[in-house]
């Protein structure tokens, strides 16, 4: 088994639990956030800056690989990690996703999806044995099954129509996988709000030998309160031995309910994204950092950082670079972001490994402004 979960605890307080994620490309202690590299790299950060700052597994994409260089020379290449010079683990999106926010033309079937390439506008087809076709030429540690992610919000009949396609899918999926014993693969849970859909796609995709269990279909425009609603839901339908993988998610606030739910891993391109508009997070709160207001600000971005960026770079100039488009000033802040949100995930499993992840989550929220009205 290429993918391995070890549970070491669930937290007193709350249903938190800390775990371990063994890979061919290392370890990893959960819960645990994943970097996004979509076309394989990290935007503006180097694999070595990416080791430094703790990250241990990170995001990419099978659409996008696909479709730029193309999956064969990333194979010719030696696979993914040697063509991108990071040894840590990957995990590949299936694509699914990507075709429905990226390109027009899209034409769902139970073969698969016909849609236009958004870079050339030349008409594809994406189906399950080729998704996983090119996640096996990427090599990567975690391969993510091809599933619809339904828009928000969707009817139920459109829902359970979709749900039952995807299980179909799923099945095909590990039917084409042509390497189990080197790549694990994952089965993404959907279902939207639908208790009862959210059961029948976990009993169906549960009942298949997958690694591990996504919970799709989220993060995708509902509003919070429904998001944690059906991880409460959803969470405990799939298995305690495998990892919980909840998927584009996301803010510091929802890392802390996710977890709190039984969620092991994350990804989410928001820590990068907004760097790249100088928005950073700090433990107290969202800092907007090319106001005017820091023009002369000569303190670090958050002073209860320890990262490089905060402990060398003031305020004022990394002001100044991003006002004047200054690349430098985009790894300032994505490097700082980034450190944030895996420095979290370390007070995350601090607090679970004491029993005190609910008190962890009001002093976060406190703090960081989450409460504010
Ligand atoms: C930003 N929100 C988000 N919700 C998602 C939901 C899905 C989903 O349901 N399926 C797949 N394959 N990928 C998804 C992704 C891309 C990865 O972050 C999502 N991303
Ligand atoms: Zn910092």
């Amino acid at each position: 088994m290429p993918i391995t979960y070890e549970h070491i605890k669930t937290c007193k307080q709350t249903g938190a639990r800390l775990g371990r994620v063994h890979t061919p490309h290392g370890s990893f202690d959960t819960p645990m956030f994943m970097p996004v590299g979509t076309l394989a790299t990290v935007k503006t950060m180097s694999p070595e800056e990416l080791e430094e700052m703790g990250a241990k597994i990170i995001l990419s994409n099978t659409y996008h690989l696909w479709l730029r260089p193309g999956e064969d020379i990333v194979e010719e290449a030696g696979g993914l990690h040697k063509f991108m010079n990071w040894d840590g683990a990957i995990l590949t999106d299936s694509g699914g996703f990507q075709v429905f926010s990226l390109s027009d033309l899209r034409d769902i079937e139970e073969q698969g999806v016909h849609f236009r390439n958004h870079i050339s506008g030349e008409k594809l087809f994406l189906s399950p044995e080729k998704a996983i076709q090119i996640q096996n030429s990427l090599g990567s540690d975690i391969m993510m099954a091809f599933d619809e992610c339904p828009p928000y919000p969707a009817s139920h009949d459109y829902m359970k129509a979709s749900v039952e396609r995807t299980s179909r899918w799923a099945e095909r999926c590990l039917a084409a996988h042509k390497r189990p014993e080197e790549q694990g693969l994952f089965g993404i849970v959907q279902g939207g709000e639908y208790e009862e859909l959210r059961r029948q796609s976990a009993r169906d995709l549960t009942s298949l030998d997958f690694s591990g269990y996504a919970v799709g279909g989220l993060s995708v425009g509902e509003p919070k309160d429904v998001m944690n609603k059906v991880l409460e839901f959803t969470t405990p339908l799939l298995p305690t031995n495998k990892p919980r993988y909840l998927m584009g998610v996301g803010s510091p606030d929802s890392l802390i309910d996710g977890a709190i739910r039984g969620i092991d891993m994350f990804d989410c391109v928001l820590p990068t994204r907004v760097a790249r508009n100088g928005t950073c997070m700090t433990s107290n709160g969202r800092l907007v950092v090319r106001n005017a207001k820091y023009a002369r600000d000569f303190g670090p971005l958050d002073e209860n950082c320890g990262c490089h960026v905060c402990r060398n770079y003031s305020r004022a100039y990394i002001r100044h670079l991003i006002k004047a488009n200054e690349t430098f000033g985009f790894r300032l802040t994505t490097y700082h972001n980034l450190y944030f949100l895996l420095e979290l995930m370390m007070q995350v499993r601090e607090a679970i490994k004491e029993d005190r992840l609910g008190d962890f989550r009001e002093e976060f929220f406190e703090q960081y402004g989450f409460n504010k009205p």
